[in-house]
């Protein structure tokens, strides 16, 4: 399998050259050349399988030619076996029509460890093979930064630096990060939102007085093997409800677009998505542009869900480009006007393209805290906000009711104590194996949100290129 760029001008690479760039050298993101095709029997052939193994059948053909399928076992059974239950993403049934996926039993507490525990193994993997080593720059409104330090601390090879919006991610998402003291993490406090973190994550990737030095690499969603490694669970969910022969619906709590356009590849891999709903909180732009063909970015809100409060959604480039007929070369274009004027009109044919298997709905905070109380009063589960604003767009989306729907419930209740204990009464408890987080130290530089401020400061601790 090669990759493209969706920008049209960047070489195509394989599999393990797409998981170390991160990102194409033209700033598009890279995506399969094709989409691989399941059969309605090869699906059904999967249910039961335990998760790692499905992952291995469901990623082989995104890996061909960089690994083998024994080396694909080997490494999604590693990445899978630190998972605290023995499903790794177990499903569970609210009501009749409702159910939650449960992406939150990895060491970070979050859907994130699902995909990056395994790009941990395949950063390893590819830097043994070559004298290369990788410079991961990464930006974090909350979950990605633990999870990503936690793949990769102590490792060889790499140094991570993250950034994260100074103030705006919960005290438990704060100190998974700045508690692992390992030589090669550096946590960085930014003044301004996880947006300006993000682009300026985006501009080290084209800034020639970095790359010449370090080989930059990504963690967060614009790496393709994050989402490939995030399409499994749609599988692993709607096999257990019946699929092929039924049709499943997914809701899905979301900011950079990662998590739900891994539900749209499953989709193309032929499983039976009936919809895909795009659950946004008060920070909507993903809401406004699939409701009415409007992306302009507007000032982030802070909000109890920090991880979805994001106004730039890098991964929607993909799916424009996808809806869009791949056209990099307009795409190109497209995405410079956006980044020049801060606002893009969808065009039709990408709007009808999105609107055949998507649909939105935005949730503010009495929402949020309302199905907060649902599904404590009414199903005796303890979910956090980003849940609750997927629980809330599943609820209201109006699936026929022969449809089971899905939301993905992307994080543990515990990293978020005050919001669930303000809508519960109830103060969830960290599970054992986060271990004295509170009580341990913790190390971070703070900077202001300044490029050259950030640059200067990779530079004076990364190891550059050999
Ligand atoms: N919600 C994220 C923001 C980064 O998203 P990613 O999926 O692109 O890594 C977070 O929690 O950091």
């Amino acid at each position: 399998m090669d990759y493209i760029s969706t920008r049209g001008s960047a070489p195509a690479l394989d599999f393990a050259g797409a998981t170390l760039a991160g990102l194409a050298s033209d700033g598009g993101l890279y995506v399969p050349r094709t989409w691989p095709k399941f059969s309605q029997d090869e699906i059904a052939a999967m249910a039961g399988l335990p998760y790692a193994e499905l992952a291995q059948k469901i990623m082989l053909p995104f890996v061909e030619g960089s690994l083998s399928a024994e080396r694909l076992l080997e490494l999604t059974r590693a990445a899978y076996g630190r998972f605290a239950h023995a499903a790794v993403t177990p499903l569970k049934q609210l009501d009749q029509q409702q159910w939650l996926l449960e992406l939150f039993h990895g060491p970070t507490l979050a859907f994130k460890d699902v995909a990056l525990q395994l790009l941990g193994l395949l950063f390893e993997e590819f830097l043994a093979r070559s004298e290369q080593n990788l410079t991961i720059v990464g930006a974090t409104s909350g979950d990605t930064g633990s999870a990503a330090i936690d793949a990769v601390a102590g490792r060889a090879k790499i140094d991570i630096f993250m950034l994260h919006p100074r103030g705006r991610v919960s005290d438990v998402q704060r100190r998974q990060m700045t508690t692992v003291l390992a030589p090669n993490v550096h946590n960085i406090a930014i003044e301004g939102s996880f947006d300006d973190a993000q682009a300026m994550v985006k501009r080290m990737f084209n800034d020639n007085g970095m790359t010449d030095r370090f080989a930059i690499g990504a963690v967060n969603s614009i790496n393709w093997a994050r989402l490939m490694a995030q399409v499994v669970y749609y599988f692993a969910a709607a096999l257990q409800l019946g699929a092929p022969q039924r049709k499943v619906a997914f809701s899905v709590p979301t900011g950079n677009f990662g998590d739900v356009f891994a539900g749209y590849v499953a989709a193309q891999m032929g499983l039976p998505i009936e919809r895909l709903i795009v659950a946004t909180n008060v920070n909507d732009i993903l809401h406004r542009a699939l409701s009415t063909g409007d992306y302009s970015q507007g000032t982030v809100t802070p909000t109890a869900a920090p991880s979805m409060d994001i106004q730039v959604s890098s991964n929607f480039e993909r799916l424009l480009f996808d809806v869009g007929g791949r056209d990099g070369k307009a795409l190109a274009e497209q995405m410079a006007g956006f980044e020049a004027t801060k606002a893009m009109q969808l065009t039709n044919a990408q709007r009808e393209g999105a609107a055949a298997l998507f649909s939105s709905a935005r949730a503010d905070a009495d929402d949020m805290n309302r199905a907060i109380r649902w599904a404590f009063v009414e199903c005796g589960e303890t979910i956090d906000p980003h849940t609750a604003i997927g629980l809330h767009a599943a609820r209201v989306a109006g699936i026929a009711a022969d449809i089971p729907v899905v939301t993905l419930a992307t994080a543990h209740p515990a990293k978020f104590t005050d919001a669930v204990e303000h809508a519960t009464g109830i103060r969830p408890t960290l599970p054992t194996r986060v271990g004295d987080l509170f009580e341990r130290e913790e190390r971070l530089t703070a900077l202001p949100g300044d490029y050259d401020a950030v640059a200067d400061y990779v530079s004076a601790h990364a190891t550059p290129r050999p």
